[in-house]
């Protein structure tokens, strides 16, 4: 089989979502300040999502804790998705929806950040950690795409809401790491000031 159209047809609707995503420019850039003013001020992030999404939270919160590209003290960050104690018997107990907003409940703080991360922005247990995170008088980054879904009437004016603007999960999650990198980098530009 040549598979020649069908991967080129993905490379080129990669860029398409890439370039859509430039218009999230200004919200990242509140989405950068939201973290550093965390992380500066004895706040913490947490963050959370489902399947990939999870991979993405976890992926973020370790570049928070150990690094990114350059040396720097650890970032306090906590992924909701990691813990299979937590998960199964919060899951089991309790319900599989309340499975990332129980931890919120018990650990967040006023000050402290939730990344929130849903391709669709229909999750229910994403849903249910931005009701917790608002409970707890936390702020919201947002990471979704198909429009954003349920969760963007659920996102307060102080939330940062990051929308990739395609249909597709593949493309969505793809994006998603490009903008968590993009949060990293920017941080560490905050905290290092840019390398020369
Ligand atoms: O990675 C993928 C598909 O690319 C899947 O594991 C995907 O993350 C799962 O179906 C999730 O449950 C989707 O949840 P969400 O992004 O709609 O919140
Ligand atoms: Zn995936």
């Amino acid at each position: 089989m040549d598979f020649t159209d069908k991967l080129t047809a993905h490379f080129e609707d990669h860029i398409v979502a890439t370039q859509r995503s430039m218009a999230l420019t200004a919200p990242l850039g509140q989405a950068i300040e939201m973290c550093f003013s965390a992380v500066t001020n004895n706040a913490k992030i947490l963050a959370c999502g489902n399947g990939g999404s999870a991979a993405d939270a976890q992926h973020f919160i370790a570049e928070l804790v150990g690094r990114f590209e350059r040396d720097r003290l650890p970032l306090a960050g906590i992924t909701l998705n990691t813990d299979t104690s937590i998960m199964t018997a919060v899951g089991n107990d309790y319900s599989f929806n309340q499975i990332f907003s129980r931890q919120i409940t018990a650990l967040g703080q006023p000050g402290d950040v939730l990344v929130a991360i849903s391709t669709s922005g229909n999750s229910v247990n994403v849903q249910l950690a931005i009701q917790a995170a608002h409970e707890r008088e936390m702020r919201v980054i947002a990471l979704t795409g198909r429009g954003g879904g349920l969760i963007t009437d659920l996102l307060k004016p102080e939330d940062v809401h990051l929308c990739v603007p395609h249909d597709r999960t593949m493309r969505i999650q793809e994006v998603h790491i490009l903008l968590l990198h993009m949060l990293c980098d920017g941080i560490d530009a905050l905290l290092l000031g840019d390398p020369v």
